[in-house]
């Protein structure tokens, strides 16, 4: 008897967190739909009066001799989502195999030449977007042409997304994207972990209190975001598992704002000023290759993004629709597959999808 009051107000207090956080998942559905809405926005129209090329023409830099899928993925994703013409800049020995995989492909056989970076830059006037790192392996002659090409493409304002080893790059340099505001980065778990710590955590800390050891002013420093220290300054500091919003919004701060792409059980986005959370549902089955998916597919989103601008944005920032629209994208291509092959799903089953995907979240 005596726990009858009690038993109440448990229940009672059960019923108002339950109401919370149905709330909370209503707000954040809503938070959603609002979001894709605003995907829809900026994709072209199909229309009779266009001619090949105008919805997109996608490169992809990545393919050696051990990785030949994940070049792959990314280019005929980037088809599959919309792109008129979709290229592969790889190494000599992967060039066969990717033609092999796939006639719908153009590919370049540059990436180990000595002419690297002109054979990719002669291409760059007639290309929309470049997606970076899928397959790209960790070969420094590979990574120091492929160095070369985002500077060449920095100059000519070619919208990048970096996936990959194209992320190791940028990890041991990250002064090679810093602040170029046409990046987006698409770490999954590993691969952020590495950036965070080539960015922003390997600062000297500045302290009032500590003795104190003065970074040194510069391009590609992070700001200091420890509470304790109020210098203004730089900042070491290790990742706090348990807040992956900010540790995404501090990553984006201190590459300038590039915006940044945290794949996982939830993809986390943020531009450095704004964070979202894609949750479209997907699966249990982690393939490998569901990453080039995305980075593919983002690099024919980015491209209508720009094209469409902020007013079709409704002011948010056209990158981060954009790779909303990616991150939906892919969850909802292994939903999809997963459905239909289980355990055995792939990432080809899911390329399969990538039609019926976007009619179901994009063309409604
Ligand atoms: N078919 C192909 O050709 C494929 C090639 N790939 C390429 O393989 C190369 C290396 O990519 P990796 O992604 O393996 O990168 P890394 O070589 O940095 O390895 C990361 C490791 O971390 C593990 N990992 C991933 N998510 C994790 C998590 N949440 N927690 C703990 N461990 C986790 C992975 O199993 C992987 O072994 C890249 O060039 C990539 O593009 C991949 O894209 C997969 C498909
Ligand atoms: N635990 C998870 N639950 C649901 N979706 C996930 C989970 N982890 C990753 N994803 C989704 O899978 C996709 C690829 O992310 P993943 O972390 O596998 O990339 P990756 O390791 O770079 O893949 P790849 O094998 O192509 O290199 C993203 O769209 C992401 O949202
Ligand atoms: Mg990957």
């Amino acid at each position: 008897m005596a726990l009858g009051p009690r038993c109440g107000a448990i229940r009672a207090c059960r019923r108002v967190l339950e109401r919370a956080f149905s709330l909370r998942k209503a707000h954040s559905i809503k938070d959603m739909e609002n979001t894709l809405q605003l995907v829809r926005n900026i994709i072209p129209p199909l229309s009779s009066t266009k001619h090949k090329g105008q919805d997109g023409r996608i490169g992809v830099v990545g393919g050696c001799q051990e990785y030949t899928g994940a070049p792959y993925f990314a280019a005929i994703s980037a088809l599959k989502v919309g792109a008129d013409l979709s290229h592969v800049f790889c190494a000599s020995a992967a060039a066969p195999v990717i033609k092999a995989y796939s006639p719908e492909l153009i590919v370049h056989p540059v990436l180990d030449s000595p002419n690297a970076v002109h054979e990719v830059e002669k291409w760059l006037p007639r290309l929309h977007a470049l997606v970076v790192g899928p397959g790209l392996g960790r070969d420094d002659a590979l990574l120091r042409n492929v160095q070369g090409i985002l500077e060449v493409s920095k100059a000519r304002d070619i919208p990048v997304v970096i996936d990959a080893d194209g992320l190791w790059l940028v990890a041991q340099q990250p002064a090679l994207i810093h602040g170029y505001r046409k990046a987006v980065l698409t770490p999954n778990h590993v691969e952020f972990s590495r950036l965070y710590d080539a960015v922003v955590s390997q600062w000297t800390p500045w302290r009032v209190d500590a003795s104190p050891v003065r970074p040194e002013e510069g391009e590609g420093r992070a700001p200091c975001f420890c509470p304790a220290c109020p210098c203004g300054h730089t900042c070491k500091g290790p990742m706090d598992s348990d807040d992956s919003h900010g540790s995404v919004l501090r990553l984006s701060q201190a590459l300038g704002n590039v915006t940044v792409v945290q794949k996982g059980e939830r993809d986390i986005l943020s531009n450095g000023q704004q964070v979202l959370v894609c949750s479209q549902e997907g699966s249990s089955r982690r393939c490998g290759g569901q990453g080039d998916l995305l980075s593919g597919s983002l690099g024919v989103l980015v491209h209508w993004a720009l094209l469409a601008g902020p007013q079709k944005t409704n002011g948010s920032s056209p990158l981060l629709v954009a790779a909303f629209g990616a991150c939906s994208l892919t969850r909802q291509c292994n939903h999809q597959a997963f459905q239909k092959h289980g355990r055995s799903t792939t990432t080809s089953d899911m390329i399969a999808e990538v039609g019926a995907a976007f009619s179901k979240l994009f063309e409604t």
